[in-house]
């Protein structure tokens, strides 16, 4: 909906050279800079048809510069794009049918009922879904007669959801979607991704919650400083940092620790030590996803190799 930019082109321009059958965007060498200050810096990013893919970062990462290059609605600096065969900075009204986005919530209201500014909307697409299944599926029944200016925030933004999928677009952007909803609105919102997936629409989503990337993501990128600094499935990110195990004891008392891949080693040479077989005050920790997507971002400092 944050579409302004159509062109007259409405045939199809040459995809990126390379552009496999399944990929629904691929980027390579993406660059935005704001006066001397680069905030998407050399991202290479492929997002296959039919699958949901999280750009999970801080505040400030790029997130949102990224998505809305390949949502066309901001100019890039350098690199080349390809969505959906297209390049977006020159796609043209067709294209633009089939792309669904959800920006960052603006906050702003207005005076038609949810389901007038559905019907209102319904117009511009050629297949919209009806407006009943829609406030079925974001769960906007109930709300279906409530004026726009008088709905919650997440009530909003399963609205602002409900429009970017009334074209039943091939892929959707979805920009931080669930900012602002209590916990039960971003479960439901969560199911409502689940169905478009299970549908067979392409899903990228932009989100600072590391819970949400892994519940909703095939596979998640993680966004650091313009950087894509991983992309792997949620069970896999940051499978290399995993790795290392924290082993802690105490040596007379006074606490010691190795962080290692191979933990067993240390273990044998503690118990080699300590002939009886008691090692005072010992365990073995591995890093979580949290740990390993901190580290990632550098919020905080990897764990250091040994102490
Ligand atoms: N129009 C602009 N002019 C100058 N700087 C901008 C502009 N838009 C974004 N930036 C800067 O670019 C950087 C990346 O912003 P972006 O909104 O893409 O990050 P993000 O990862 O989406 O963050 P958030 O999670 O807070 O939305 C930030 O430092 C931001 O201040």
């Amino acid at each position: 909906m944050t579409s302004t930019r159509v062109t007259s082109t409405e045939t199809a321009p040459a995809p990126v050279a390379g552009a496999r059958d399944d990929s629904a965007v691929r980027a390579r060498g993406l660059l935005k800079r704001y006066g001397d200050r680069t905030v998407v810096d050399g991202i290479d990013l492929d997002v296959r048809r039919g699958e949901v893919f999280a750009l999970l970062g801080p505040n400030g990462a790029g997130k949102t510069t990224t998505v809305e290059i390949l949502e066309g609605v901001r100019r890039r600096d350098g690199g080349d794009v390809d969505v959906l065969g297209e390049d977006p900075a020159r796609a043209g009204r067709a294209w633009r049918d089939r792309v669904g986005v959800v920006g960052q919530s603006t906050g702003a209201g207005n005076a038609l009922t949810v389901r007038e500014t559905l019907d209102h909307f319904a117009r511009y697409h050629a297949t919209p879904v009806p407006t009943a299944e829609l406030l079925a599926d974001v769960g906007l029944r109930e709300a279906a007669r409530t004026r726009v200016d008088r709905l919650s925030g997440g009530q909003r933004r399963r609205l602002e959801v409900a429009l970017g999928v009334q074209g039943r677009p091939e892929l959707l952007f979805l920009d931080e979607p669930t900012t602002g909803m209590d916990p039960v609105a971003r479960r439901r919102f969560w199911s409502l991704v689940e169905g478009l997936r299970d549908r067979g629409t392409t899903v990228l989503l932009t989100t600072h919650y590391l819970d949400e990337a892994a519940h909703l993501a095939d596979r998640v990128g993680v966004i650091s400083a313009g950087r894509l600094v991983e992309v792997a499935p949620p069970a896999e990110l940051g499978a290399g940092l995993r790795q290392a195990a924290t082993v802690r004891w105490l040596e007379d008392g006074v606490p010691r620790e190795v962080t290692t891949p191979e933990p067993a080693a240390v273990l044998r040479d503690l118990l080699a030590a300590h002939p009886a077989g008691e090692v005072p005050g010992l365990t073995v920790t591995r890093p979580g996803l949290e740990d390993v997507y901190l580290a990632m971002v550098g919020a905080t400092a990897p764990e250091e190799t040994a102490r």
